[in-house]
């Protein structure tokens, strides 16, 4: 599946202002690049990695802060709009766009992959059985869909738009991790992001800790009563 860049403008948020990039591919599905002191890359000027590099204005030294901050975030409609305690989407939204407006260099990739791949009509049905008893993965398996069905794939052209081929990722996802340095996107640090657990998503983090691999603190369940 190929990727292409579509329109860009200025998006003033209550934590700065941000670049808002638009990406479209082949089926008409869009994901959006926000980004803070990352100039667009000239795709004329793409095959000569120096003059890319200065031109960005980043990487002339080679310590970690001059790293961009980027996060990863898959949408959650209830989590990022609706301010559902059920997930800790909206929590992790707001703070990472905090964190790379502090930062002054980074991009959130927000990826239109609700539920985590299934869709929203799909993820409410999960809910429906996690309200019966289920956990957030075995919902997911009873119908029928695989525990995690995103892909990362366009996360290395929305990067390339604005030269950016090192990261320090904000997650607490090895799978991003590991997509990322497997497709030419250098991981120099993981981030950790552990915001909006409480007592009513504590279950929902202690199975993505336990069953589904996300590196979570063993403690979340005391956290959930210091972090809302
Ligand atoms: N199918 C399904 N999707 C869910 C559920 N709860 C949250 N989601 C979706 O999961 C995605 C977020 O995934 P998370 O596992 O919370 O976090 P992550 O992005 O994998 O990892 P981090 O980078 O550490 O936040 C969003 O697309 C949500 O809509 C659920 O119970 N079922
Ligand atoms: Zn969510």
């Amino acid at each position: 599946m190929s990727y292409q860049f579509i329109t860009s403008a200025t998006l003033p948020t209550r934590h700065g202002e941000f670049d808002i990039h638009m990406f479209e591919n082949e089926d008409g599905q869009e994901h959006v690049m926000l980004t803070v002191g990352l100039p667009v890359v000239d795709p004329k000027l793409k095959q000569d990695k120096e003059p890319n590099n200065a031109l960005n204005g980043q990487k002339t030294d080679d310590t970690a802060p001059s790293i961009p901050l980027v996060r990863i975030h898959s949408e959650c409609l209830t989590g990022d709009a609706f301010s559902s305690l059920k997930c800790d989407c909206g929590p992790q939204l707001n703070a990472a766009m905090q964190a790379i407006q502090e930062s002054g260099s980074g991009a959130i990739l927000y990826l239109r992959q609700e539920g985590r791949g299934i869709g929203l009509t799909n993820k409410i049905r999960a809910y429906a059985l996690q309200d019966q008893g289920h956990d957030t993965l075995d919902a997911n398996l009873m119908l029928g869909f695989p525990a995690d069905a995103r892909t990362y794939e366009m996360c290395s052209a929305m990067l390339a738009h604005v030269g950016v081929d090192e990261v320090r990722l904000i997650t607490n996802n090895p799978d991003k991790v590991a997509y990322l340095n497997d497709n030419g996107i250098r991981v120099i640090e993981r981030v950790p992001l552990l915001v909006g657990v409480n007592d009513i998503n504590a279950d929902y983090m202690a199975t993505k800790r336990d069953r589904m691999g996300h590196l979570l603190d063993k403690d979340i369940n005391t956290k959930a009563h210091h972090n809302k």
